[in-house]
């Protein structure tokens, strides 16, 4: 149990979050199956990124790690080989997936298995279109859920369009698809985050974007080359929100990822009110924009969340929730019914722990309506194993009138690891 007490002062300076975890996770995996040796360089060192590093060691990848520059020795596709061990995710959504489209094009076996989140979330939005390609996978209930085992190889290439908004689950087809018999064509319902696609090209592959179409042809050879992680702006978010909350704050975040794919909550929060400014970098990398993002505090209006705009703020809507209980007005977040399957059911999670330090929420069916100001009391709290659910409660507990007590506030390591020393070192 951690206790965290409200701050009677303010929040400010400079905090360079640590790397982009979509980013990490596919660094390695692209890595691993291109020829040649890949430096990557601010490597997200949390567990989710620690378990890919080490499926890919367990099917016989050599990756070496100094501080968090990572060096991987790919040899192409037949980097890999059959593992003599159970491929570990841990708590790791995007592992399990991604993974799951690259062993579905290797001819030979192999089987997932992960924490017991993992075990509750569902697979059969990547085994339904992997089947379709050729490949063999089982699972409980017939592939939806951990322990999955694949047997893969001789794909052929498939047109698909897809029943959810998953970056996920695109890669993994893109995944597969790269190594499939012919051309295979995703069609996207809402855009969601691009980061495979630049990977593909940034390993010296062919991909063409037209809308919410993508296609890739399959039997390309990857080229090793160097990756430039940049700051995460997922975990950005909580910095980000605590300047907007905390009075007299004003934070400044260099080197964050600034992909419109992923950063919906900026576009929130400049219809919220908030002080926000951005600057982009010039030298921004080739694989990804980035950019410093500044925010103080300021008064803030309740907004309406909803459609195309969910998936590019998809991990921020816990902190988002928390930001909506300190604005004006009626806060509305729909059409997000994917928060049911992640870590946990991300809905019920935000809206119990915050109605327990005093917040007016309540869930809907595909979302949850707060409405605002409301002072927060303090108490009892638990992250439910849930990183970005125990980062929110730690946020929250700057502006608390009691402390709170966090259980579970390790599971903060999976994406930020670092997260209470950088907080600590804000707090003026
Ligand atoms: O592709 C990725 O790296 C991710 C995609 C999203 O999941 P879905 O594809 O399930 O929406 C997101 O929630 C997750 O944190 C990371
Ligand atoms: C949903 C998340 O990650 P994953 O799906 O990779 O477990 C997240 O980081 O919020």
């Amino acid at each position: 149990m951690k206790k965290l007490t409200s701050i009677q002062s303010n929040l400010s300076g400079t905090i360079q979050v640590p790397g982009d975890k979509s980013i990490s996770h596919r660094s390695i995996m692209f890595a691993a199956v291109a020829k040649g040796t890949t430096r990557v360089s601010n490597f997200l060192l949390g567990a989710d990124c620690l378990s890919t590093i080490s499926c890919f060691q367990k099917m016989g990848v050599m990756i070496d790690q100094h501080g968090d520059e990572i060096i991987i020795q790919g040899k192409g596709w037949d980097s890999l080989s059959e593992p003599t061990d159970i491929l570990d995710v841990g708590n790791s959504g995007t592992t399990t997936r991604l993974l799951m489209g690259i062993l579905a094009g290797r001819p030979f076996h192999s089987v997932i298995i992960g924490d017991h989140s993992i075990a509750k979330r569902p697979m059969n939005r990547v085994s339904n279109p992997l089947q379709q390609m050729g490949a063999q996978i089982d699972g409980r209930e017939f592939g939806n859920y951990t322990p999955i085992s694949i047997r893969g190889g001789n794909l052929k290439a498939i047109s698909y369009q897809m029943p959810v908004a998953s970056a996920q689950v695109k890669s993994a087809i893109l995944l597969a698809g790269l190594q499939a018999d012919g051309v295979t064509t995703v069609e996207e319902m809402r855009t969601t985050r691009d980061h495979t696609e630049r990977m593909i090209r940034h390993f010296g592959g062919e991909i063409e974007q037209l809308g919410k179409v993508i296609k890739v042809q399959g039997g390309q050879t990857l080229q090793a080359t160097e990756v430039r992680v940049p700051s995460d702006i997922s975990s950005a978010a909580f910095f980000m929100v605590a300047a907007a909350i905390v009075p007299n704050s004003e934070l400044i975040l260099p080197n964050v990822g600034l992909n419109k794919t992923r950063a919906g909550i900026i576009e929130v929060m400049e219809r919220m009110g908030a002080s926000i400014e951005l600057i982009q970098d010039e030298a921004s990398s080739l694989l990804e924009p980035t950019g410093t993002i500044k925010v103080s505090y300021s008064s803030l209006q309740g907004v309406e969340i909803g459609g195309d705009l969910i998936p590019r703020l998809i991990d921020e809507i816990p902190i988002i929730a928390l930001l909506a209980t300190q604005a004006e007005g009626k806060t509305v977040i729909k059409d997000a019914e994917e928060l049911k399957v992640k870590e946990t059911n991300r809905i019920d999670t935000v809206v119990q722990e915050l109605t327990t330090l005093g917040a007016n929420i309540e869930a809907t069916p595909d979302g949850m309506i707060i409405c605002g100001p409301t002072p927060l009391s303090g108490g009892n709290v638990s992250s439910h194993g849930d990183h970005r659910i125990g980062m929110m409660l730690s946020i929250a507990s700057l502006i608390c009138e009691n402390p709170i007590f966090l259980e579970d506030a390790e599971a903060i390591d999976v994406s930020y690891p670092s997260f209470f020393q950088d907080l600590d070192k804000l707090v003026k």
